[in-house]
């Protein structure tokens, strides 16, 4: 179990995370998501001790990292994959982790093979792809054999299959009672790995709650379509909805009901006396969810210079 209270970090001017509080269970995938620079890498380097923390605690089953016996043995993480040491083979660069950590030799080959580098062990990982290089850094993370695991944009840059790779390997900590903590920035892609969502923005927390009730809480809209259009208009606007005539693909005239059910929308028809011919509701995407609930909190908006290159930016 992680557990973070109050947790606050301020660099400067920038409240980089703002009193956060939430736990991350054992036994399931937990997203934290949230958009660039909203505070995830930090929030994950104080659970880490590698930030010291302006206020509030994060503790790891009850203590904080730096009070940890064997921290390997009981926290893995993948921050960055690029600090391997490029003349070291795979094997040996986590020989050496073990060696400084007290974990036994022999648990390195057990962790290659789990990560499907047995058969590359002796190569270099200076020539290692990026994908390569994850399951490097994932084999270290998994060496001690930690029930509480902590992966920061894990499938960035990665290609389709080592995406769906790591999404497997991720189910798979859990399903093992593991506590799995996973940052990105991608809705979509945590919707397909995580059964549980952490949300913030700017720093701040923004939701805490299962993938299914972030999504229902996405405005939806409703198509409808009456043989009585223009009275139906008149009642919906009456009833305070936001209605915007439109037109299906076939050509035929239809309303465009914001932020409505279609429960909603067939009631007042009803009471109206007015017939549907058609009632459909569209679920708003999940990124459409995601951009309106962090809607304020983006500090890098994608598409001018600060974009990527802020993405990139200080730490
Ligand atoms: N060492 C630092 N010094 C100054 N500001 C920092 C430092 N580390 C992070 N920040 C700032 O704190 C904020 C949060 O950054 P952080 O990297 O934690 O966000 P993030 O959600 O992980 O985003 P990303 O996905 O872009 O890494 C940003 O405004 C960032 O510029």
């Amino acid at each position: 179990m992680l557990t973070v209270e109050n947790l606050t970090k301020v660099f400067g001017q920038v409240r980089a995370v703002d009193a956060l509080t939430f736990e991350v269970r054992p036994g399931m995938v937990t997203g934290f998501l949230g958009p660039n620079g909203a505070g995830k890498s930090t929030t994950m380097r104080m659970m880490l001790g590698l930030d010291r923390p302006t206020a509030g605690t994060a503790t790891i089953n009850g203590l904080p990292y730096r009070d940890l016996d064997h921290p390997l043995r009981q926290v893995g993480a993948l921050l960055d994959a690029s600090w391997i040491h490029p003349n070291r083979s795979a094997r040996s660069h986590l020989r050496w982790m073990a060696a400084s950590n007290g974990i036994p030799r022999r648990r390195v080959d057990e962790v290659l093979d789990t990560v499907g580098l047995s058969t590359v062990a002796t190569k270099r990982a200076g020539g290692f792809s990026l994908g390569m290089k994850q399951r490097l850094g994932l084999a270290g993370a998994m060496l001690g054999d930690p029930h509480t695991l902590l992966f920061d944009e894990p499938v960035n840059g990665l290609d389709p299959e080592g995406i769906v790779w790591i999404r497997g390997f991720m189910r798979s900590l859990a399903a093992q009672g593991r506590t799995v903590l996973v940052s990105s920035h991608l809705l979509t892609e945590m919707s397909l790995t995580a059964d549980h969502l952490v949300v913030i923005g700017q720093g701040k927390l923004i939701a805490d709650c299962s993938v299914a009730e972030f999504t229902s809480r996405a405005a939806s809209s409703v198509r409808v379509r009456s043989p009585q259009l223009p009275d139906l208009h008149r009642v919906l606007a009456e009833a305070g909805l936001r209605v915007t005539p439109g037109m299906a693909p076939d050509g035929r005239p239809v309303l465009d009901v914001a932020d409505a059910v279609t429960d909603q929308v067939g009631d007042i028809a009803a009471h109206a006396g007015i017939a549907l011919h058609e009632l459909t509701g569209t679920g708003a995407s999940l990124e459409e969810v995601f951009m309106t609930m962090t809607a304020g909190a983006v500090q890098y908006h994608g598409g001018g210079p600060a974009g990527p290159a802020a993405q990139g930016g200080p730490r």
